[in-house]
């Protein structure tokens, strides 16, 4: 580790970009310059420091960023910072700028690669959970996460108008390739008949059960979440199953995509993101390295990112038994 005082701190976003990336990259250049730092935006994520895409951020850079959707220094999933050589590259493109602190915004991915950046380079890195799937461990939302859920929710709601008009079923697929936050949060928030997320396998013949169970109910209009990385399939592939099942079905399937990762944050993605730029901006100039800025029951915390990788942060089973619960 590095132990002189730190002058630059580069601030980068990378992976999925999430509603709030803006918010959080204008609270650790604010708070940089609070501190009097020389503040670096590295644009492209991991791709543009080694492409050496990095320049010096004034304070007009980061104004009126804060209530946009994306990010402004954009990002990217960079398979040559994969590699040695990558990695080399970027490391003495940070030297090029005396750049000697990095703040990295992203997913378990990029912090992945943080970790490794740090363990091979030993530049003090902070990380801060951006990414709209909220799969990372020592905070307990990830900044996008809310947006994502209520863009999501309002999607859904729109479907349901259509479906009751009909009396279709409708499956519904939303994001979280290896993670069902936002399935959970969505099937709770929209009323849905069932949620399937990756987590938890759920059996064709209990959703075809449970759609019968609905029948039975005069449930005019069914929705069902399908979390895009499910044990069953997508929605498409389910929806195919249940029609063989249930012929007499009208069944639509509606992906959500991409839209989920666009849009204004929340006031809780805002407020979230500004408290952890501050944090981590503070964090670094304490000494703190190798460590992901977090928040728990309101509190700030710094956790390994070895341990908010592990990818051992899972659905609440209150959650889930809660959805089952209010889908019957
Ligand atoms: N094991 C690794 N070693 C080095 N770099 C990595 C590693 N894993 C990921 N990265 C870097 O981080 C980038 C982003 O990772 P990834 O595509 O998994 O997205 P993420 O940060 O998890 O965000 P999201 O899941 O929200 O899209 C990768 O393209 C790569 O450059
Ligand atoms: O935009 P891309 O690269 O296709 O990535 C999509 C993936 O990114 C995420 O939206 C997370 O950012 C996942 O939920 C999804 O599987
Ligand atoms: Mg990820």
């Amino acid at each position: 580790m590095e132990n002189k005082a730190i002058t630059k701190i580069g601030v980068l976003t990378s992976g999925g970009d999430a509603p709030g990336m803006n918010a959080a990259i204008r609270a650790v250049v604010r708070a940089g310059f609070y501190y009097n730092l020389e503040m670096y935006g590295i644009y492209r994520g991991y791709e543009g420091m080694i492409q050496n895409e990095i320049k010096k951020l004034e304070s007009k850079n980061i104004a009126h960023i804060l209530e946009r959707g994306g990010t402004f220094l954009k990002s990217a999933r960079s398979a040559e910072f994969r590699t040695e050589e990558g990695r080399q590259k970027a490391y003495d493109n940070l030297k090029k700028h005396g750049i000697d602190a990095l703040v990295v915004i992203g997913g378990d991915g990029s912090l992945t690669g943080a970790h490794l950046f740090f363990k091979e380079f030993g530049i003090p890195a902070i990380g801060i959970p951006g990414t709209i799937d909220n799969d990372l461990a020592g905070t307990d939302h990830t900044i996008g996460f809310d947006t994502a859920c209520n863009t999501a929710i309002e999607a859904i709601d729109k479907i349901r108008d259509t479906a009751t008009s009909h009396d279709r079923l409708f499956f519904v697929e939303v994001m979280g390739r290896d993670a069902g936050f936002i399935a959970i949060n969505a099937g709770i928030g929209s009323a849905a008949a069932a949620t399937l997320i990756p987590e938890k396998k759920m059996p064709i013949e209990r959703l075809v059960e449970r759609l019968k169970a609905r029948t039975k109910a005069m449930k005019t209009s069914n929705i069902v979440i399908v979390a895009e990385g499910g044990k069953s399939g997508g929605a498409a592939e389910i929806a195919e199953k249940i029609k063989k099942q249930l012929p007499y079905y009208d069944i639509k399937v509606t992906i959500l995509g991409h839209l989920q990762r666009g849009g204004a944050p929340s006031s809780y993605d805002r407020v979230l993101a500004s408290k952890l730029g501050v944090s981590a901006v503070e964090g670094l100039l304490h000494g703190k390295h190798d460590v992901m800025a977090g928040i728990i029951n309101n509190k700030i915390v710094f956790t390994p990112i070895s341990k908010a990788i592990l990818g051992d942060k899972e659905v609440d089973e209150d959650d889930f038994r809660i959805a089952k619960i209010l889908s019957t």
